[in-house]
């Protein structure tokens, strides 16, 4: 694999993977989709997708993925998660049906479909800090916002104008980084490539000591 970019799995049960592994591949990560905990065992880094949180948190519970991902957020796998996949990383949801399977890890108050019925869709310009070049176009669809983030995560982007103006739209807590909004559907990489870089720069699972696989190898770590 010399030569290559880190390994990065696209959670693969519901939303937009492929959009997410063709913006993965244009910043030079193997981006590979994953389904089952031997998959996730493999990957330097995971992208949880946009799509349905109720759906994506459902299928991970029947599947035997949910514990495994947990576990891999706990043991310090860097993970992007777009929409979605940013209710999924969120500790508490706003908004969630009861029983709302979620990953967690992410210490944030997140409200699920925040920008109200009125607005299913817009677009807007954010800026992102720690993405260079400039404001980025960002495409919001059902999208969550943050209304609450931990001493210990940094807002890295807030909507710029209209009624939404200031609301939190991107933040980072160490490895974990979450977007509202969808840089895969626009084709600008400059999110994923600065997950790609916090991807490289923790490329070890040494530190790591629960990783989700099923082959029993590396049980017994942090649970
Ligand atoms: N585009 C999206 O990912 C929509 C997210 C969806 N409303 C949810 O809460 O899961």
């Amino acid at each position: 694999m010399t030569g290559r970019g880190p390994t990065v799995g696209v959670l693969a049960l519901q939303g937009d993977v492929r959009e997410h592994l063709a913006a993965l591949a244009s910043v030079g990560a193997v981006g590979v989709p994953v389904r089952r905990p031997a998959e996730l065992a493999a990957v330097q880094g995971l992208v949880l997708p946009g799509g349905e949180s109720t759906t994506i948190g459902l299928v991970a519970a029947r599947t035997g993925l949910l514990e495994p991902l947990r576990a891999a957020v706990r043991a310090g796998l860097p993970v992007y998660g777009s929409c979605a996949g940013m209710v999924m990383l969120a500790d508490r949801v706003v908004g969630a049906p009861a029983g709302q399977h979620t990953i967690g890890g992410l210490d944030v108050t997140v409200r699920r479909n925040a920008f109200g019925r009125q607005v299913d869709s817009f677009e807007s310009t954010v800026e992102v800090d720690g993405v260079p070049g400039g404001p980025l176009h960002a495409v919001f669809i059902r999208a969550p916002w943050v209304e609450q983030a931990g001493a210990g995560v940094q807002v890295l982007g807030r909507v710029v104008a209209g009624p939404a103006a200031g609301r939190i739209v991107a933040v980072r807590q160490g490895r974990l980084v979450a977007t509202s909004f969808h840089p895969e559907l626009t084709g600008d990489t400059r999110v994923h490539d600065l997950f790609v870089q916090i991807v490289r720069e923790h490329p070890g699972r040494d530190d790591r000591r629960a990783d989700g696989a099923d082959d029993g190898a590396s049980e017994g770590g942090v649970r």
